[in-house]
């Protein structure tokens, strides 16, 4: 990439490779850890996640540049994959019967058939970076973080990150190391190289070169009960921990949506919010309970496969659509859709955008996206990591402010009403209506 306008970068001592990033600026961010840990509640979210900010930046402060490049090499995909193990094997599931008290590698191997000098080997692992606590030789407990991993919506989340065994050779993690050489093969100008990020994608153009099919994403999850199940998972655990648009001090859904021109209660058909790619169902759950009185039907639409596997109660209604084709709700109070749009790029936003656009009725339905809006500056680094994620699965992204008004205005005609966000969302939403 370098021109010879630009000359090569200037030579630096090596030593830089072993010297702590910034010990100088340690103190101060040690007084701000303290400040912000003085009689910090698990309900302040805010704080709580400025702190963690800081510590991170502690750590970054203290470690040199080779420890950080051996972690990042050698540990954490090897992290990754050793929890998956934990999870999987069941060892996570053992450590937690009798009251969780620390139990032996050998007991551990017993019980879930395990190699025992595999398992330990996998055990040092996860108590050298303190996943699990090792109390005493080949003893170990599980911490706060691997008891949640025995949950599916954790536990769950690490499959989506490796292998299912004899499918395939990989889901998200070689695609994900596999940009890099397709962005450098690409000169670094993948559209300047005739390639269309979107067709194929970089997790299409990693299965083709395992001589797979290569499936888009949702068809390849669809085609795997046992992925399909992991990925619902993944979404319901990447929703939890933080406030929903429906919650209280988010969006107010009783002034926008219910008060003065809400469904027609002597229709029974009458549809208050559908939920198009909804998964598994799992914000209708919440939406219910936060409002179990609005009128109307609730509706959660998603692939067959999907909503097969889901089990909701109360009033939610299941329906399996494919949103690229005609949507059979009409004229409904409120069309959903949370992190839909980012798997796209434009143009199927816009076929998607279209069939919800037919079926809205104007001057009443409204249009409700949740999804993440880049600020200019200080972005978060789980929207970034995501973004570029959705580049590597589905030549997609997260979108700007810049980018929603693009698309939603300029391009789908409709109009945005609000952006609405809270301090702890990661994600806004926008409401749309159509101009009448
Ligand atoms: C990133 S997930 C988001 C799920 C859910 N809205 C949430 O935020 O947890 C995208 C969803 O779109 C669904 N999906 C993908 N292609 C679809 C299609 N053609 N029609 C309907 N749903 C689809 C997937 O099955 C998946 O549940």
């Amino acid at each position: 990439m370098s021109t010879p306008a630009q000359g090569e970068p200037p030579a630096l001592d090596v030593s830089l490779a072993s010297t702590p990033c910034d010990l100088d600026g340690v103190p101060v961010i040690l007084s701000r850890i303290t400040a912000l840990s003085q009689g910090l509640q698990s309900s302040d979210h805010e704080r709580r996640l400025q702190l963690l900010g800081e510590a991170r930046a502690l750590v970054q402060a203290i470690e040199t540049p080779r420890d950080r490049m051996i972690m990042d090499m050698w540990a954490r995909v090897m992290t990754i994959g050793t929890l998956r193990i934990g999870y999987e094997s069941g060892v996570f599931g053992e450590m937690l019967k009798d009251g969780g008290r620390p139990k032996t590698v050998s007991e551990l191997a017993e019980a879930t058939g395990f190699d025992p000098v595999m398992l330990s080997r996998v055990m040092r692992h996860l108590a050298a970076t303190r996943h699990i606590t090792e109390t005493g030789p080949q003893e170990f407990a599980l911490t706060s973080f691997t008891r949640a991993m025995t949950l599916p919506i954790i536990g769950e989340s690490y499959i989506t990150a490796s292998v299912i065994p004899g499918t395939t050779p990989t889901y998200t993690l070689a695609p994900q190391s596999m940009l890099p050489i397709y962005l450098k093969e690409a000169n670094y100008n993948p559209a300047a190289a005739g390639w269309d990020p979107a067709n194929p994608t970089t997790f299409q153009r990693v299965a083709a070169t395992n001589g797979q099919e290569p499936l888009n994403l949702f068809d390849y999850i669809a085609a795997r009960p046992g992925m399909a199940r992991a990925f619902s998972n993944h979404m319901a655990g990447s929703a939890q921990g933080t406030t929903r648009w429906m919650e209280a001090g988010f969006y107010p859904v009783r002034e926008r949506l219910v008060d003065g021109g809400c469904v027609d209660d002597d229709d029974p058909e009458a549809v208050f919010l559908v939920d198009i790619g909804g998964s598994t169902g799992h914000d209708m759950v919440v939406f219910q309970s936060v409002y179990p009185d609005v009128p109307g039907r609730l509706v959660v639409q998603d692939l067959p496969d999907v909503v097969a596997g889901a089990k909701v109660d109360g009033r939610i209604e299941l329906m399996a659509h494919d949103f690229f084709q005609a949507q059979p709700v009409r004229g409904a109070r409120a069309y959903y859709m949370h992190r839909v749009l980012h798997d796209w790029p434009d143009d199927k936003c816009l076929l998607i955008l279209g069939e919800i656009k037919k079926a809205m009725r104007p001057g009443y339905s409204r249009l409700l996206i949740n999804e993440n809006v880049i600020p200019t500056t200080g972005a978060r680094w789980e929207v970034t990591a995501l973004d570029l994620g959705l580049f590597v699965f589905m030549g997609a992204k997260e979108r700007t402010e810049g980018d929603w008004y693009e698309i939603l205005e300029k391009k789908m005609g409709f109009k945005i009403c609000g952006i609405w966000s809270a301090a702890n969302a990661v994600e806004s939403l926008i409401e749309c209506e159509l101009v009448v």
